[in-house]
């Protein structure tokens, strides 16, 4: 027996990085999952690789109407949505003195504005089960700024306050809503050119003395979505090989 059997996933950034890993998990779990991506090839090529209780379907997460679209797609693939990633995110390296309002308002938009719109837009559909999940991914720049990530922490905070007031308003509902907190993960945020001094810094004063891997991730990820958390809401969960306890 899988961890997630008889459960729909909608999991998005998952054409790639840590949303791909979540998603080779559920399935192994026996989840039906969603890849949901801006990245329509990679996508697509992914959720075939995944075999058929994987579907891709093309979302840009900060559009409203995709949103719709995407619930829609669902349902008729698999049925009403028993759980949401809200993973999708991207980064921007500059300081509020530096940031243009444009390139800000971007970051709020896909990183923030996202968890708001999948949390409003799946709601109806996880209303129709028992009982729901959703997992929405901060960042270590959710609890603690670090310099030139102006915009990236505001979205971050954001997502945390986000979780906290969906924990009351889908309480009612059995519908569960926590949030990870990851530190450096490898994927392509971690890997591009112009951050890699400033990960290595990081990674330098991580107790656990490395980066993590994408699955370290997603095993913390599927015990939220299954139904092994299910009196946990509003959990606030750090993931970084211990390298807040020097910001605490
Ligand atoms: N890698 C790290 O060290 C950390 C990452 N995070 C967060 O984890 C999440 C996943 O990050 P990674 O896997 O590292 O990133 P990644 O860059 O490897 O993957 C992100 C995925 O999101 C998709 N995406 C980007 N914008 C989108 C949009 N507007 N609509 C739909 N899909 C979109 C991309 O196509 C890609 O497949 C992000 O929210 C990121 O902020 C948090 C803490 C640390
Ligand atoms: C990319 C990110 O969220 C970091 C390093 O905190």
């Amino acid at each position: 027996m899988g961890r997630l059997d008889n459960k729909v996933a909608v999991i998005t950034g998952a054409a790639g990085g840590m949303g791909a890993s979540h998603a080779e998990l559920f399935i192994e779990e026996g989840a039906k999952v969603v890849v949901a991506d801006f990245n329509a090839e990679a996508g697509e090529e992914f959720a075939e690789q995944l075999g058929e209780n994987a579907a891709f379907v093309k979302i840009d997460v900060s559009s409203e109407d995709d949103w719709k679209n995407l619930v829609t797609k669902t349902e008729e693939l698999f049925g009403p949505i028993n759980i949401l990633v809200n993973n999708a995110g991207i980064t921007n390296y500059e300081s509020v003195q530096d940031i243009d309002y444009e390139t800000y308002q971007k970051m709020m938009k896909i990183n923030a504005d996202s968890v708001l719109l999948g949390m409003k837009y799946v709601h109806p559909s996880m209303k129709k089960g028992d009982t729901g999940s959703i997992v929405n991914v901060s960042s270590l720049a959710g609890m603690f700024s670090l310099p030139n990530l102006a915009a990236y922490t505001s979205s971050k905070f954001a997502v945390r306050g986000l979780t906290k007031s969906a924990v009351l308003d889908f309480g009612k509902d059995n519908i569960r809503v926590n949030a990870i907190f990851p530190g450096v993960i490898r994927t392509a945020i971690t890997e591009q050119e112009d951050t890699k001094k400033a990960i290595a810094e990081m990674v330098n004063k991580i107790p656990l003395q490395r980066i993590a891997e994408p699955k370290e991730i997603s095993n913390l990820v599927l015990f939220f979505a299954s139904d092994e958390s299910s009196y946990i809401s509003g959990a606030e969960v750090v993931i970084d090989g211990g390298l807040t306890v020097s910001y605490g």
